[in-house]
C-alpha cells in the first residue's frame, strides 16, 4: 500500500529518538516569552553578582554564567558568590518554578513528576559566538530530579550523550531560540556540551540580536 500505514511515523524521524528520559520540544516558548525572559536576563546580570566564567581545573569556561537561587561553583553550590564579589545570589523566582514544571509537563506528560518538581536554582550561562561547552555531567546536585533548559538566540549545536563517558555512542541536534531540552530518569546523569554556536541565527523579536542565553533549572537538594 502506497500510504499505509507507518507512513510518516516511526521510520521518518530526522532526529534519532533519545534516549529514555531525554526530550527535545522545538518552539517551547513563544517569541514573546523569549523577549521577556530576555528582559529579566538583562535584569539578573546588573544584579549583585555579575555574570563571570568559571574556572574548571584552572581553565576559564568561555561562557559566561549569572546563577539564582543558588551560586554555582565548580563543584559545589553556595548561596553567596564566594568566588565572585560574595554577595548573596538573587532569588530563584516564583514564575520560574511555574515555568520548569510546565516544561516537564510539555517534555513528558507526567503530572505527578511535573506537580513535584521544585527547583531552587538556575544556571544562567551566555554563550558568544566562540563559545562552547565541553561534555560534563551535570552533578553537583543532591537529587536526581531533572534538569530543565531553555535555550533563547542563536541556535548550537548540542550534544546529548550517555551517562558512561563523553564519548560516542552520543547525538548532535540543534537547539534553537524558544526550544526546551529535559533530562531526568536514566538520562539524568548523561554527559553533554555544546560544540558550537550558529551566528546570526537568533530570530527577528526574541530579544537578544547576537549570541545565545541557556538557562537550565534544577534541583540542587540542598537545605539553608
Ligand atoms: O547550553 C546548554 O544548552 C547546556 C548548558 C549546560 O549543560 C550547563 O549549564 O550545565
Ligand atoms: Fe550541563
Amino acid at each position: 500500500m502506497l500510504f499505509g500505514p507507518g507512513f510518516g511515523g516511526e521510520e521518518a524521524r530526522v532526529t534519532p529518538a533519545l534516549p529514555e528520559g531525554a526530550h527535545h520540544r522545538r518552539g517551547f516558548l513563544t517569541i514573546e516569552q523569549q523577549r521577556w525572559i530576555v528582559e529579566r536576563f538583562h535584569e539578573w546580570t546588573r544584579g549583585p553578582v555579575p555574570p563571570r566564567s568559571a574556572k574548571v581545573r584552572g581553565h576559564e569556561m568561555s561562557v559566561t554564567t549569572v546563577c539564582l537561587g543558588w551560586h554555582w561553583q565548580p563543584y559545589k553550590y553556595t548561596r553567596t558568590a564566594t568566588d565572585v564579589n560574595g554577595r548573596k545570589v538573587l532569588d530563584f523566582p516564583d514564575w520560574m518554578t511555574d515555568l520548569a514544571r510546565a516544561a516537564i509537563m510539555a517534555a513528558t506528560g507526567d503530572e505527578a513528576l511535573a506537580g513535584s518538581y521544585r527547583p531552587d536554582t538556575a544556571l544562567v550561562n551566555f554563550y558568544d559566538e566562540q563559545a562552547k561547552m565541553g561534555m560534563h555531567q551535570d552533578r553537583d546536585e543532591r537529587t536526581d530530579a531533572p534538569v530543565v533548559s531553555l535555550s533563547i538566540g542563536d541556535s548550537c549545536r548540542f550534544r546529548f550523550g550517555n551517562t558512561e563517558h563523553r564519548n560516542r555512542p552520543y547525538q548532535d541536534l540543534e537547539l534553537v531560540s524558544g526550544d526546551l531540552f529535559v533530562f531526568g530518569g536514566p538520562s539524568r546523569f548523561a554527559y553533554h556540551g555544546v560544540t558550537k554556536i550558529h551566528p546570526g541565527t537568533a530570530p527577528e523579536g526574541c530579544g537578544l540580536s547576537a549570541g545565545r542565553i541557556n538557562i537550565t533549572m534544577r534541583e540542587t537538594g540542598l537545605e539553608g
